[in-house]
């Protein structure tokens, strides 16, 4: 079993918990109504955005603890004032610290940023509560996903009004690129063994459709990388680990941002 097998196996019963407390249908009674969105999408087409999506991360399966010592409302703040295109936050809690409370307060404290819940999605329930949280943006992770999750997913995040980033890392999974997606991005890192291979981001972005917002996500620490990706053709950098692991993971957005060409 990889460890992307144990996380989704494990999502799929923190979700069946949740739901015996919430039912579907008192979680959609707290839908916001007429809640107009940020989008990530138009953001992230803005030629002087930044591109980066800086996120708030407190562990993960590759690297253990990042941070535990810092707030999300504090450190999300500070990436908006440093000038990134989109907030970041992990919901999943026991293979990252986070929760969809740690999405509430960076929410709170950024009403204007896009604002991406990071998660595994694995049933529609998580829409509805990403929607519920405030969430812009969810993720779609093709590699656990059918094809017809994926459009069924897609069409009910759109209805709620929530754009679809959708994760691709390996080849074979561009056959269920749903061209209603917002965002690709494509994931440097290999979730089943944690190698990293930023040329990876490189060698999909031909076979992706090139009308796509692209994304490259993991293992970038180095703002020449964002320039040279940014040149090839990526439009947004999915940013974590560099920043969360500083004591001041906002002071270390902003000096990577004032570092960049544009
Ligand atoms: O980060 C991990 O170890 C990980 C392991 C298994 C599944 C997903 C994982 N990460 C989620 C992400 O996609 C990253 O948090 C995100 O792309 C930022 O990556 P980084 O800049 O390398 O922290």
């Amino acid at each position: 079993m990889t460890i992307l097998d144990k996380i989704v196996a494990n999502r799929k019963k923190e979700v069946a918990e949740v739901k015996k407390h919430v039912s579907l249908e008192e979680l959609k009674k707290q839908i916001p109504s007429n809640r107009k969105g940020n989008s990530l999408k138009e953001q992230l087409r803005n030629p002087e955005s930044s591109g980066i999506i800086a996120e708030f991360k407190r562990k993960s399966p590759s690297k253990g603890i990042i941070n535990d010592k810092v707030e999300p409302e504090v450190v999300t703040e500070g990436y908006t004032a440093a000038g990134a295109s989109g907030i970041s936050v992990l919901t999943d809690k026991t293979y990252f610290g986070g929760s969809l409370n740690d999405f509430a307060k960076a929410r709170e404290a950024n009403p204007d940023t896009p604002m991406l819940r990071k998660d595994f999605m694995v049933d529609e329930y998580q829409i509805y509560e990403a929607c519920v949280t405030k969430a812009d943006v969810i993720l779609l992770i093709a590699a656990v996903l059918e094809k017809e999750e994926i459009e069924h997913f897609t069409t009910l995040a759109h209805k709620l009004g929530l754009e679809v980033l959708l994760e691709l890392h390996a080849e074979e999974e561009l056959q269920k690129v749903d061209p209603r997606v917002d965002l690709i991005g494509i994931n440097n890192r290999n979730l089943k063994d944690f190698t990293v291979d930023l040329e990876h981001s490189i060698r999909m972005l031909e076979k992706l459709p090139a009308e796509a917002v692209k994304v490259a996500e993991s293992g970038i620490s180095d703002p020449a990388t964002v320039d040279y990706l940014r040149e090839s053709g990526f439009h947004g950098f999915l940013m974590g680990e560099n920043f969360m692991k500083q004591e001041h993971p906002a002071e270390a957005c902003r000096e990577f941002i004032n570092q960049l060409k544009r």
